[in-house]
């Protein structure tokens, strides 16, 4: 790595040096080389370090009562969501403890999750709010959630989550910047492609830490790029800084009057965000300028219809260009200041628009989460298509990319629930990052066996641990080392016609699409736990019908919660069904005359019946989808309609569209296996 760049690097290697510890840790070396800088990540589960870590720590509990009347639960069981249903992860809700000290995360991680909390603000001091997120240390947080039983009994559940790093409310943003974007900026000159991105409910802090107009992260990480630039061996790149946001699936510039733009795929795989009018720009000053500019128009959209800015996603992003070739690209770092993350509903907006809207981000923001995971897991299918967020950064998530996530949180008593939320969804990331990590080291020959593991306190194993990603992530310089930056294609004769053959515009094409999200449940498949919270509110008439959608939605929610089914999975529910069927399916008749003793009530053959008839729209959503994109892709071939072989540009269309279409069939493949699943469980009864 290169020396100079190290001032930047942070703290790789483990800080147990100079604690005078006798060292007991295994030897540090790889037992086979990687086959690449991007490792794939199929392997086994093992017993996770963190988990592990939090199994060694369980019977430490550090109870902290805040007031003598309050119980606090400390039953070790999986909270519930709003219905009543536990959380998918125990290792979320729960009321044992971690460990008071988890070393420093690696800064060079592929994907780093943290924390901010937000001091209270004067009004919620007035109100004498209570704050009820503890930091514990440099990477573990507790949230104490004030709770009320049936008998009015109050008691306090805790909920602690580790992160890579958590930031408390007397962090400044440099002290934030230093952990979460400089890698980033470090990065981007070795040719990568970088993404932070704040997540949060509104006025958790996300614009303060991110787009903050004096210190907010994108200062700071301009400053420090404007200072690399001037060194005479960045001379040949300058920075082209572009400043856009996604409004209801839709893209405007920011810098040029609102103009609509529209994101395509270059045939090396960069998204370009044609006619975003960009800045060459070398100073802090002039940066400023041109952002402050930005944010007026923002905020007085000429549509008017986006006069609250937290209703859209702001996309600042800075690309290193080389100067005597704009089309050679080197590296690109966005900064995003997402929407809030809270319904709609609960902003006291019922029209139409404003829940459209709130329907709009809960998808992108689910969408965010399933590329993430997606990546993580190296799953062959990533849905970036599912949102326009996810399809403009999509070039930021794969091949040498990096990703902070910055999730802020409010400390106050009122927003519990929203801060348990973005913690959940953080956490969720989090999560499936760590089995990258695990992944990664399995692969390098450097993952601890189970004998290894025994007697190491908790420290060294994740001292042993952080060598061992530092290690990863300098043979992963060394192959970017040599990087000599992309040329994209802008003014491919493909693109030319903004308006027309726009294939990423499918998703969000007319307003047809809009009301889709009036219906019960998203059609893309994904379900989204708000979002069917927002229709139960709307729908409370109707117990019974609610009561159905949300059972359809949490075993949705289950199988998808790892992204979308596994052709295995389908495979073996099928077989289930069709060996169940063909060995011993009851005939009419005797299902008949069994059905006294069947165990199946009218009410089951009711809620079967509503159900299926939901699946039926799902499905039927996802043919007009399918329907659709066919003729899209008709409209395009006949566009380039000669009898010899296929443009490349046909052919990648043809991809995309091949893409897409499995993602339809996926979510339809899905939905039919679930009716069966059912089919099968009341055949049993
Ligand atoms: N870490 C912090 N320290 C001090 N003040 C903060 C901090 N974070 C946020 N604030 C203040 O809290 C208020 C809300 O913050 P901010 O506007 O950044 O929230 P937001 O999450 O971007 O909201 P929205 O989604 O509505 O845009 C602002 O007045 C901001 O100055």
């Amino acid at each position: 790595m290169d020396s100079s760049l190290q001032m930047f690097a942070g703290r790789r290697i483990s800080p147990a040096q100079g604690r005078g510890r006798a060292s007991t840790l295994p030897t540090l070396t790889t037992r086979s080389r990687i086959p690449s800088p991007f490792i794939g990540t199929s392997s086994k589960p093992n017993p996770q370090p963190m988990a592990l870590l939090q199994q060694q720590f369980e019977t430490t509990l550090a109870q902290e009562e805040e007031e003598e009347d309050i119980q606090i639960n400390t039953s070790p069981r999986r909270s519930l969501n709003a219905y009543g249903v536990p959380s998918r992860h125990p290792s979320r809700g729960n009321s044992y403890s971690l460990p008071r000290h988890v070393a420093p995360s690696n800064l060079n991680d592929k994907i780093r999750v943290c924390v901010r909390k937000r001091p209270l603000s004067k009004k919620e001091l007035a109100r004498n709010e209570k704050d009820i997120a503890n930091i514990n240390s440099q990477r573990t947080l507790q949230i104490n959630e004030p709770k009320t039983k049936v008998d009015l009994t109050k008691y306090v559940e805790q909920h602690t989550f580790v992160f890579d790093d958590v930031f408390d409310a007397d962090a400044n943003n440099e002290e934030v910047y230093r952990r979460t974007a400089l890698p980033l900026v470090e990065y981007i000159f070795h040719g990568g492609k970088a993404t932070c991105f704040a997540y949060g409910q509104t006025g958790s802090g996300k614009t303060f830490t991110m787009l903050d107009q004096r210190h907010g992260l994108y200062v700071l990480a301009a400053r420090d790029i404007f200072t690399l630039l001037q060194e005479q061996r960045f001379s040949h790149l300058s920075a082209y800084i572009g400043f856009y946001e996604i409004y209801q699936g839709q893209l405007y510039d920011l810098l040029n009057q609102r103009k609509k733009l529209f994101a395509r795929e270059d045939g090396k795989k960069n998204v370009i965000i044609a006619g975003l009018q960009e800045y060459t720009i070398d100073n802090v000053d002039s940066l400023l300028q041109v952002f402050d500019y930005g944010n007026t128009v923002r905020s007085t959209g000429s549509t008017g219809a986006n006069e609250d800015s937290s209703r859209s996603h702001a996309i600042l992003q800075i690309v290193l260009k080389h100067k005597n070739n704009r089309k050679k690209f080197h590296g690109k770092l966005s900064f995003i200041d997402l929407a809030g993350s809270e319904r709609g509903a609960d902003r006291g907006d019922a029209d139409k628009q404003t829940r459209m809207e709130g329907a709009e981000i809960n998808k992108s923001l689910l969408a965010l989460k399933e590329c993430i995971r997606a990546l993580d897991q190296d799953k062959r299918h990533t849905p970036f298509r599912q949102s326009k967020l996810t399809q403009v950064l999509k070039d930021s998530f794969v091949g040498n990319s990096r990703t902070c996530m910055i999730a802020t949180i409010s400390p106050n008593i009122s927003n519990s629930e929203h801060t348990l939320n973005t913690l959940r969804y953080a956490d969720r990331v989090k999560e499936l990052k760590s089995e990258r990590d695990r992944a990664d080291r399995v692969a390098a020959g450097l993952e601890l066996t189970a004998s290894e593991l025994q007697g190491l306190t908790e420290e060294q194993i994740q001292e042993y641990y952080n060598q061992a990603q530092a290690k990863l992530e300098a043979e992963r310089y060394e192959y970017e080392e040599g990087f000599e930056g992309y040329e994209y294609d802008d003014e491919d004769p493909a693109f030319d016609d903004e308006e027309g053959s726009d294939f990423l515009e499918e998703d969000f094409p007319s307003d047809e699409d809009n009301d889709l999200f009036d219906e019960e449940m998203p059609s893309d498949g994904i379900v989204d736990e708000d979002f069917i919270s927002d229709h139960d509110d709307q729908s409370a008439n109707n117990h019974n019908e609610s009561e159905i959608a949300r059972n359809f939605s949490t075993l949705s929610v289950n199988d998808t919660s790892s992204s979308l089914i596994s052709t295995s999975t389908i495979a073996s529910h099928s077989s289930d069904y069709r060996n169940s069927s063909s060995s011993k399916k009851p005939s009419y008749n005797e299902h008949a005359s069994s059905s006294s003793q069947s165990g199946i009530t009218h009410a089951d053959i009711e809620d079967f019946l509503k159900r299926h008839r939901h699946e039926l729209r799902e499905v039927s959503e996802a043919g007009k989808h399918e329907t659709k994109l066919l003729a899209n892709f008709t409209l395009s071939m006949n566009s380039n309609n000669d009898m010899g072989a296929a443009h490349d540009d046909t052919v990648q269309a043809f991809e995309k569209y091949l893409d897409e279409l499995d993602t339809q069939l996926e979510a339809k493949v899905q939905i039919i296996s679930e009716l069966r699943r059912r089919i099968n469980q009341l055949w049993r009864q």
